[in-house]
């Protein structure tokens, strides 16, 4: 563990200073492509425009013998391409893999200055954000590099879970962490093969209402991810960076990719991955606040005044909490706003028509 003191100064001679806060931009969803594949490395630039994050895949999904020619491509892409405010991620290899050490040194030396973050994954402790925190700092040092890296953890392992505190505050390069549910069930030995999303097996039953335990008994599908996306949020407030929803692999099923997406922006995400083209606009709409909610928000802050004490509005009690609550929904609504036109005359429109 590094003094307080030292946290802030840079891991290698001559790489850039730490950043002392998280830079919140947009980052509703995060679009995976393989830029081995033809086809999809074809569509980025096009994608780029639609979405807050590009992310170049390395790891899974992408075939052994592929690695390279991922690699190689997705420094071919950010060479050819300005993204504007796009953000360019990428998620390279696992550290146990016989790729990863390749991939960060060709990534950070050739195309360093257009990445914004390095997905890591399988993380399981702070060692190894520690590991991959001196890395950078030394490939940064090498490439000239005035910007650092920064470091986004999978949470796909038991281990990582149980140690999701340590690995938040790792390294003030920690942008934030998402829930790799796939990785994460294999490692529980959890008994579903859906990636991501609820399971029809996972459920309460009302009690019996007769001797037949069969008759009249109400059943409720349980969140499988609810304990874990809960405390990957306060692992992740706490430490100042931002929780992410993982991939929700049932591609077709666009309504439950949405509830489960809402779930987790409803627990304190920012965004999820889209993985297929169609989740990119179930993204953008669950975690862009509704525009009532927006409504209420501004509403709420403008009648507290200074924040202080309690007043009632529309049968519902309001004091010095709810009024942070709604800051909060009303933050996020700005700053996305800002970028959007459309989502700011939404805004607005609601708005004026409970404020006048
Ligand atoms: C557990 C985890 O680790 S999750 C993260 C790792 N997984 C991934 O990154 C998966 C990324 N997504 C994919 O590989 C693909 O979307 C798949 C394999 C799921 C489905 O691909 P397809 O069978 O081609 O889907 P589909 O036929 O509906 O695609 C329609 C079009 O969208 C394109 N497309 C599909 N996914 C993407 C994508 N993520 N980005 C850009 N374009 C895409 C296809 O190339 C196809 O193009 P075309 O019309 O020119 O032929
Ligand atoms: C997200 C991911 O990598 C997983 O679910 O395993
Ligand atoms: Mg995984």
């Amino acid at each position: 563990m590094r003094s307080p003191k030292d946290f802030f100064a840079p891991l290698a001679l001559g790489a850039p200073a730490p950043v002392r806060e998280i830079p919140v931009t947009p980052s509703r969803m995060i679009h995976f492509f393989d830029p081995s594949n033809e086809k999809m490395a074809a569509k980025a630039p096009d994608i780029a425009k639609k979405v807050d994050v590009l992310l170049g895949n390395l790891e899974d999904a992408v075939r052994a013998d592929r690695k390279e020619a991922a690699r190689d491509g997705l420094v071919a892409i950010a060479k050819a391409n300005d993204f504007g405010k796009t953000q360019l991620w990428t998620r390279v290899n696992s550290l146990d893999s016989p790729w990863v050490l390749d991939d960060l040194v060709t990534l950070v030396t050739e195309i360093g200055d257009k990445l914004d973050v390095i997905m890591v994954p399988k993380v399981e402790g702070a060692q190894d954000i520690h590991y991959v925190d001196r890395l950078l700092a030394q490939l940064e040092a090498r490439a000239g590099l005035t910007k650092p890296l920064l470091v986004h953890a999978i949470l796909e392992t038991a281990s990582g879970v149980a140690n999701v505190e340590e690995i938040a505050g790792a390294s003030p390069r920690m942008q934030g962490i998402s829930l790799g549910p796939a990785d994460l069930a294999a490692s529980r030995r959890m008994k579903t093969t859906r990636v991501g999303g609820g399971h029809p097996g996972y459920l309460v039953r009302t009690d019996p209402t007769g001797e037949d335990l069969n008759e009249g008994r109400t059943t409720y599908q349980q969140d499988l991810w609810h304990y874990t996306v809960a405390r990957m949020v306060d692992a992740c407030a706490m430490h100042g960076i931002l929780p992410y929803y993982g991939p929700f692999g049932d591609i077709r099923d666009v309504v439950a990719c949405e509830d489960q997406f809402r779930n987790a922006f409803l627990l304190g995400c920012v965004g999820a991955w889209s993985l297929h083209p169609v989740q990119i606009d179930i993204a953008k709409k669950v975690f862009s606040p509704a525009p009532s909610d927006v409504a209420w928000a501004r509403r709420v802050i403008a009648e507290m005044g200074d924040g202080t004490g309690a007043v009632m509005i529309d049968g519902k009690m309001q004091d010095d909490a709810s009024v942070k609550q709604c800051r909060v929904v009303a933050e996020l609504a700005d700053a996305l706003a800002a970028d959007d036109p459309q989502l700011a005359a939404a805004y607005d429109a609601a708005t004026k028509e409970i404020l006048g």
